[in-house]
């Protein structure tokens, strides 16, 4: 806990878009503090007041390479890095027995089976997309598709994101698949579709298709379609600026520290689970 009694967190990948958009969320929240800020060896922002160089002003927080001293005074981590830097992160947030915050996408499976691992020491939030506004269209996406029968209306993703972004599906457009998949009552696995090339012969009937559009500065652009003969209903997320998900991780971490340890998600935390 940090000396206020406000919610001691660390911003690991510090200096990051979302690392940035983080510290000045928490700057800005009553009730959150940050206490610590981490960036991978031989970045060239070690040294630098994350403050500053989010455009906030000095903080006297300066960016380090060392999770383990900053992790032991703090009560929370909010982590937008990659994934195997999130799967050491998750084993140090579990040893120092406080909250991780987990907005990292484009996890293998082994890497989310060692998140799990860790959750049993720590309570992790993991979520693709830590906005209201997604994990609504998540909900909406979930019933749309439990009433609209797969013989009837066919379910394909569609999402645009900025140039810098290296994973694809995005992990919103994944989540909202498995949303879709859990209205359907099947598993996503094993009937996703995540490109198309070529010769592909017909669309398989009760599959959830992937479309990756990348370029220019988009923040997230996410559409979801149910397309069926003569008609198509398409349920769509614009975010137009990274504060909805810092926003939203800092409300995970101030839920998380009142939790067991656990792996939850950002709609445990809405309470729209
Ligand atoms: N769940 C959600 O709501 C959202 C999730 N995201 C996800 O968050 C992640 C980050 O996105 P974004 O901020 O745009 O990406 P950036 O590349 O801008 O930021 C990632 C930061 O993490 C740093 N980093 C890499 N390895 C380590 C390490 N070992 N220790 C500490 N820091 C490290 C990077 O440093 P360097 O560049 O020097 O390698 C970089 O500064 C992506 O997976 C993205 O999809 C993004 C927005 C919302
Ligand atoms: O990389 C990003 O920028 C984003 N990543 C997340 C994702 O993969 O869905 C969330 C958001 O769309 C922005």
């Amino acid at each position: 806990m940090s000396e206020t009694g406000d919610m001691g967190l660390v911003v690991v990948g510090a200096a990051g878009r979302m690392g940035q958009t983080l510290i000045r969320a928490i700057h800005s929240i009553p009730g959150a503090r940050v206490v610590g800020a981490v960036e991978r060896t031989g970045s060239p922002y070690l040294g630098k007041d994350a403050g500053e160089l989010a455009g906030i002003g000095i903080i006297n927080v300066t960016i380090g390479d060392d999770p383990l001293p900053v992790f032991a005074k703090a009560d929370g981590v909010l982590d937008f890095t990659v994934p195997a830097a999130t799967v050491e992160f998750a084993g140090y947030a579990a040893q120092a027995r406080i909250a991780h915050i987990i907005g990292t996408t484009g996890c293998s499976a082994e890497d989310n089976a060692r998140i799990e691992a860790a959750a049993r020491h720590a309570t992790i939030v993991k979520s693709g997309n830590m906005s209201l506004g997604v994990n609504l269209l998540a909900v909406l996406v979930e019933q749309a598709a439990r009433a609209l029968d797969a013989d009837d209306f066919d379910i394909e993703i569609l999402e645009m994101h900025h140039k810098h972004k290296v994973d694809a599906p995005s992990g919103t457009a994944l989540l909202l698949g498995e949303a879709a998949a859990a209205g359907r009552g099947i598993s996503l696995a094993g009937n996703d579709v995540r490109s198309r090339d070529g010769h592909t012969g017909v669309r398989k009937p009760g599959t959830i298709g992937f479309a990756s559009l990348r370029g220019g500065s988009v923040v997230g652009d996410h559409s979801v379609i149910l397309a069926g003969t003569g008609e198509r209903i398409t349920l769509s997320h614009h975010a137009e600026d990274r504060a909805i998900f810092a926003r939203g991780a800092v409300k995970a971490a101030l839920w998380a520290r009142a939790k067991k340890p656990g792996l939850y998600s950002m709609r445990d935390v809405l309470g729209l689970a």
